[in-house]
C-alpha cells in the first residue's frame, strides 16, 4: 500500500520544502517576490539555488535544466550537470543564483516567426517562481519563461502570465467597487480534462501513420466501433488499470492533482481529469501530464496517442478546459451567490464573459485551431467550430428577465427591498450538461470544450483571460464614474444582454438548423485553421492584445506565422506518409493478393479445365484491379499536389494545403480503405482499426 500523502509532491521544491529548508528571511523575501511579481535579488537567489541543489542531490539529481515551453507547443530542456572542477582535480556540486534565475540557451532552432534574427540566436530563459521547481529523470527542472535577445516572448508561458495579470488588474477594480478591500489578487484557475487513446506498442510500430503523424491516415471502418456505448465508464481493463496506477504515482510525485480517471466513449479511449489549480501551474502540469502519459505507457507495452482524431469514425480526444476566477480570499467569482448583492457581482462577471465570448469569438476559435483539431470539431461529441455559450435554462431565464425588466419569478420579489430588485436569488444551474456546446456554464465555472487533446492549454487561456479582462475593464470604466452603482450594474447587464445574447445557445449545436440560425445571428463559422488564423491579426484584436500588454504587434504576427506554417507542415508530412504507405506497402499488398487470386484461378483451370467456376477470383480480381487503378490515379494526384508552386505568403500556402492537398488526401484514403475491405488479412500490411481499437 502506497502512502499517497508522502508520495504527493515528493519531487517538488514546493512551499512546504522552501519553508523547511530556507532561512526565514530568505523564505519571506522569496514569497514577497512571488506574490508581488518582482524580481529576486541575486544574494537571495544564491541562497535559494543552494538549498534547491542540496535538496535535489538528496533526491538523486545530478543535473539541472531550465524547463520552458517554446512555440512548438511542447516543452524544452537542456541539461547541465551540477559539477564544477576544483584545482585538485576533483569536483564539487554547484548551482548558483544566477543559474537559477537566468539561462541563455541557443534559441536558433525554435520557431520564432521572424521574432529573432539569426544573428541574434540567443534567447533567455527566466525563472518563473510562481511555478515550483521539480525533479524529473534525475534532473532539477526550473520552470522558466523564454524570450528573445530583444525581450520578445518566444514561449507560451510569458503571455499566459501577462494575461493572468491583466485579468487580475481589471477584476480587482470591479471587486473594490463591491467593497472587497481585503482582496489583493484575483487568479484564474483551470482544470483541464485530458483525453487520450492507448494502443498496443507492437501494433503501433507497424503503422507509419501513427509513428509519423500520431493518427491513422488509412483504415476501414471496423464491424464494431462505439455504437453500443459500452466503453464509456466501463470497467477498466487490467492492463489499462496498471498503466493508470503508475501514471497517478508519477503525477502525484510531481504534485500534479490527478483525480479522476475513466474509460471514454471510443474503444481504447480514456480520460484523466485533475483538480483545478491556477492557470499557470495547471498549464505546466498539463504539459507534464502529457509527457508522462507517453512515458508510462511505453513501460506498459502501450503507446499513448494524444492526437485529436487518431481514428476516423469514433470520438476524437478533447481537453475540456474548466475555467474560473477566484480571489486570494477564496471567493469563486463564477459561483452564484446566496444573496442578491452577491448575485449582482456574479451576474456582472457572467455578463463580462458573455460580452467577451461574443466580441472575441474569433479569438476563441483560433486559439484551438490546429490541423489535428480540424478533424475533431463538429462531430462525435466534440463541439462545432461555431462558438456559442450554453448557460442553461435557469440562468438564461434570469438574464432575459433582466434584459426585459420583467420579474424572474415570484420568489425574487422577497429581495426587492435590497435595491437590486431584478437581480434575483437563484439556485445553481441544474440543467443537463450539453455536450455539443463549445463553451458551457457548469454551475461555478465555464467548460471551454473546443480544445484538442494535444494542445497546450496556454493559448486558449491567454485568450480567455484577456478577453474577459477587456470586458471587465469596460464595466469598471462605467462603474467607477457612475452616480448610482446599482442602477449602473443593472443597466450594464441589461445592455450586455441586448448586444450579446446572440452568443447564448442552449440547444443542439450539431443540428443543421443551428448552423443556419448561427449564420442568421451573425456568428462566425470558421471551419478550418487557415480560415480562423487571419483573425489573429485583425485590427481589433491587435488593439486588444497591445492594450492589455499581452502581445506586442510583432509577437502577434510571429504567432500567426508559426501557426500557419505548422498547419501546412503537418499536412505535408501526412501527405508524404500517405504516399509512402501506398507506394511501399499498400500497392505491393494489392498486387500480391491479386496475383494470388490469379494463380489460384489459373491452378483451378489447369486442374479442372473449364468446368470449374472462377467467379470469386475473377470478381475480386476485377474489383481490385479497378480500385487499384483508381488508387494509382489518386496517388499521383496527391503527389502532384505536393510539387507545389511558390506561395506569396504562409496564408496562401495554408489555404492551398486546405483546398487542394487535403481533399486529395481524403480521396486517396477513401480508395485505400475500400481496398482494405477486399484484401486478405495476411496480405494487408497494417493492423486494422479493429486490431488497434480492441487490442487491450
Ligand atoms: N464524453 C465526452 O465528454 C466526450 C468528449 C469528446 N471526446 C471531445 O472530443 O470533446
Amino acid at each position: 500500500m502506497k502512502n499517497v500523502t508522502e508520495l504527493f509532491g515528493s519531487m517538488v521544491f514546493n512551499d512546504h520544502v522552501m519553508r523547511e529548508r530556507l532561512p526565514k528571511s530568505t523564505y519571506k523575501a522569496l514569497k514577497n517576490c512571488i506574490n508581488q511579481g518582482i524580481s529576486l535579488d541575486l544574494s537571495i537567489a544564491n541562497i535559494v539555488a543552494n538549498a534547491m541543489k542540496d535538496w535535489a542531490i538528496e533526491k538523486g539529481a545530478t543535473h539541472f535544466t531550465h524547463w520552458f515551453q517554446p512555440m512548438t507547443g511542447i516543452t524544452a530542456e537542456k541539461h547541465d550537470s551540477f559539477i564544477s572542477p576544483t584545482s585538485d582535480g576533483s569536483i564539487i556540486m554547484e548551482f548558483s543564483g544566477k543559474e537559477l534565475i537566468k539561462g541563455e540557451p541557443d534559441a536558433s532552432s525554435f520557431p520564432s516567426g521572424g521574432l529573432r534574427a539569426t544573428f541574434e540566436a540567443r534567447g533567455y530563459t527566466a525563472w518563473d517562481p510562481t511555478s515550483f521547481a521539480f525533479i524529473k529523470d534525475n534532473t532539477l527542472c526550473i520552470p522558466t519563461a523564454f524570450c528573445s535577445y530583444g525581450g520578445e516572448a518566444l514561449d507560451k508561458k510569458t503571455p499566459l502570465l501577462r494575461s493572468m495579470s491583466a485579468l487580475n488588474k481589471e477584476a480587482i477594480r470591479i471587486l473594490k467597487l463591491f467593497g472587497h478591500e481585503d482582496v489583493e489578487k484575483v487568479l484564474t484557475t483551470v482544470g483541464p480534462e485530458q483525453e487520450y487513446f492507448l494502443v498496443d506498442k507492437d501494433l503501433f510500430a507497424k503503422r507509419k501513420d501513427l509513428i509519423f503523424c500520431g493518427r491513422t491516415l488509412f483504415g476501414a471502418k471496423p464491424p464494431k466501433g462505439q455504437e453500443l456505448d459500452d466503453h464509456y465508464f466501463g470497467t477498466i481493463k487490467p492492463k489499462v488499470a496498471a498503466f493508470m496506477e503508475e501514471l497517478d504515482e508519477e503525477l502525484w510525485k510531481l504534485g500534479i492533482l490527478a483525480k479522476t480517471e475513466h474509460n471514454e466513449v471510443a474503444p481504447g479511449q480514456h480520460e484523466l481529469a485533475p483538480i483545478f489549480t491556477t492557470s499557470n501551474i495547471s498549464t505546466d502540469h498539463n504539459q507534464l501530464t502529457m509527457e508522462i502519459m507517453q512515458k508510462v505507457a511505453k513501460r506498459h507495452g502501450l503507446v499513448c496517442l494524444l492526437h485529436e482524431k487518431p481514428f476516423a469514425g469514433v470520438n476524437g480526444s478533447g481537453k475540456h478546459n474548466n475555467w474560473s476566477l477566484s480571489t486570494d480570499t477564496g471567493i469563486n467569482l463564477l459561483e452564484p451567490g446566496k444573496s442578491p448583492e452577491e448575485n449582482a457581482q456574479f451576474l456582472l462577471f457572467l455578463a463580462a464573459v458573455v460580452k467577451a465570448v461574443d466580441e472575441y469569438q474569433d479569438l476563441l476559435r483560433l486559439s484551438v485551431a490546429s490541423a489535428g483539431n480540424d478533424h475533431r470539431l463538429g462531430a462525435n461529441e466534440a463541439p462545432p467550430a461555431i462558438v456559442s455559450m450554453f448557460l442553461g435554462e435557469e440562468l438564461t431565464a434570469i438574464l432575459e428577465s433582466i434584459e426585459k425588466d420583467s420579474s424572474y419569478d415570484k420568489k425574487a420579489a422577497a429581495y426587492m427591498e435590497i435595491g437590486v430588485d431584478v437581480l434575483p436569488r437563484f439556485k445553481k444551474d441544474t440543467t443537463d450538461r450539453n455536450r455539443t456546446s463549445p463553451f458551457a456554464f457548469t454551475g461555478n465555472k465555464f467548460e471551454f470544450r473546443m480544445l484538442g487533446s494535444a494542445l497546450s492549454i496556454s493559448g486558449p487561456n491567454v485568450i480567455l483571460n484577456t478577453i474577459v479582462a477587456e470586458a471587465l475593464s469596460c464595466f469598471a470604466d462605467q462603474l467607477e464614474s457612475c452616480d448610482n452603482f446599482q442602477a449602473t450594474i443593472q443597466s450594464i447587464i441589461k445592455s450586455t444582454l441586448q448586444e450579446h445574447k446572440r452568443i447564448i445557445f442552449n440547444g443542439n449545436n450539431y443540428a443543421d438548423a443551428w448552423v443556419k440560425e448561427a449564420e442568421h445571428r451573425g456568428l462566425l463559422n470558421l471551419k478550418s485553421t487557415p480560415d480562423a488564423l487571419p483573425y489573429f491579426i485583425a485590427p481589433k484584436n491587435i488593439e486588444l492584445f497591445t492594450k492589455h500588454k499581452i502581445f506586442t504587434e510583432s509577437e502577434i504576427y510571429s504567432r500567426y506565422e508559426i501557426l500557419l506554417e505548422g498547419y501546412s507542415k503537418v499536412l505535408h508530412i501526412e501527405s508524404l506518409t500517405m504516399i509512402e504507405m501506398v507506394k511501399k506497402d499498400i500497392i505491393p499488398a494489392v498486387v500480391s493478393y491479386v496475383d494470388h487470386l490469379t494463380q489460384a484461378a489459373l491452378h483451378k483451370r489447369a486442374l479442372l479445365s473449364t468446368t470449374c467456376s472462377c467467379d470469386l477470383e475473377e470478381g475480386l480480381i476485377n474489383e481490385l484491379s479497378s480500385l487499384s487503378g483508381c488508387l494509382y490515379k489518386k496517388l499521383n494526384a496527391l503527389d502532384e499536389c505536393l510539387i507545389s508552386s511558390t506561395f506569396a505568403n504562409e496564408q496562401e500556402k495554408a489555404n492551398y494545403y486546405k483546398d487542394s492537398v487535403f481533399p486529395a488526401m481524403q480521396e486517396l484514403r477513401a480508395v485505400a480503405d475500400e481496398i482494405e475491405t477486399l484484401v486478405g488479412r495476411t496480405y494487408w500490411p497494417y493492423p486494422t482499426y479493429g486490431d488497434l481499437l480492441f487490442s487491450l
